[in-house]
């Protein structure tokens, strides 16, 4: 059963059209909303819990018309904004605490699914220190946990990898797949960078002036190509001059050889020419595409990882 299903969703300011006309399904698991800046993600976010009406069309998500149920819709739901919007006095316990407390939850509880999620997003030796005093890491963190705080059903996580550095974000996505894996919450996350959704979403949605270009599963993405993947030990320059020489087609993606296949024998002349060169064979499968190669120049704007 879909956990959302939006129906000609349209938004329109006084300026631009936000949305437009956008129907999909979106079901459980982890699933990523990809879209260039402005193609409309937060916008279509805020429609969903509520916060925004839209100018036409339906929407609905875990069975709740958000326009007319927000409340009991919000329950069940966290958000986790683009924007930072954290008070800088106080300490990560004390706000996710009162976060806690505003979605009803009694004040011992509170505390103790404080502490549970903080320590799950990896900030309990720093929780009492002031907000003001984090990493935009650690502040990331905290807005996480106190869309978790209250174990919604389902999580909306804006744009949760910006302004992070590479290991920042590698720790990020870990942790928004763990969430789904271990408890159960169903994610919708928004990026403008398909390589990274490609990594942690079971499911990629992208849009792209308002509309729907795309919704499929990231495996349909990434299905394999008609090209080997090929990694050794060592004596790459070598690898590729032999097997050009045995006229296949071979180009260098980092520490991999991508080599065309040209029919089943493909596979032998590549093991033999590494043996007979006396280097390891690491890696020798099919490559499988990355979604952002199969929407090259589809996302005006969109890049890569
Ligand atoms: N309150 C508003 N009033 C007028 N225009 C708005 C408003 N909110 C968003 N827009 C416009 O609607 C379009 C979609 O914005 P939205 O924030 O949903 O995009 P986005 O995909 O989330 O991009 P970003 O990642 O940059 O936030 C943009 O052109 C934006 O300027």
């Amino acid at each position: 059963m879909p956990v959302i299903t939006t129906q000609e969703l349209t938004k329109r300011y006084a300026q631009v059209t936000a949305l437009d006309r956008l129907t999909v399904q979106i079901g459980s698991g982890v699933v990523g909303l990809v879209g260039a800046n402005g193609a409309g993600k937060s916008t279509l976010i805020k429609i969903l819990m509520g916060l925004v009406e839209p100018t036409a069309g339906r929407c609905d998500v875990l069975g709740f018309d958000p326009a007319t149920d927000g409340p009991r819709l919000r329950s069940q739901i966290g958000y986790m904004p683009e924007h930072d919007c954290l008070p800088a006095d106080i300490s990560a316990t004390e706000f996710v605490v009162h976060m806690a407390r505003m979605s009803g939850i009694p004040a011992n509880a509170a505390r103790e699914r404080t502490a549970d999620t903080l320590r799950h997003v990896g900030l309990y030796e720093e929780r009492y220190r002031p907000i003001g005093g984090y990493s935009t890491g650690m502040r990331q963190r905290v807005k996480l946990a106190q869309a978790l705080v209250h174990d919604p059903e389902l999580v909306f996580l804006d744009e949760p990898t910006n302004g992070l550095d590479p290991s920042g974000r590698d720790e990020m996505l870990m942790l928004i797949r763990r969430i789904n894996v271990e408890f159960g919450i169903s994610v919708l996350v928004t990026s403008h960078l398909l390589g990274e959704l490609e990594r942690i979403a079971d499911h990629v949605v992208i849009i792209d002036g308002g509309s729907l270009l795309r919704s499929s599963s990231t495996s349909e993405f990434t299905q394999a190509s008609q090209q080997l993947a090929v990694e050794v030990t060592s004596g790459t320059g070598a690898v590729t001059e032999v097997l050009t020489a045995a006229g296949l087609d071979v180009s260098v993606d980092g520490r991999i050889l991508v080599v065309e296949l040209a029919g089943d024998e493909t596979y032998d002349v590549v093991r033999d020419a590494v043996a007979k060169l006396g280097h390891g064979l690491v890696r020798l499968e099919p490559r499988r595409h990355r979604i952002a190669e199969v929407f090259e120049g589809g996302v005006a704007g969109a890049g890569t990882t």
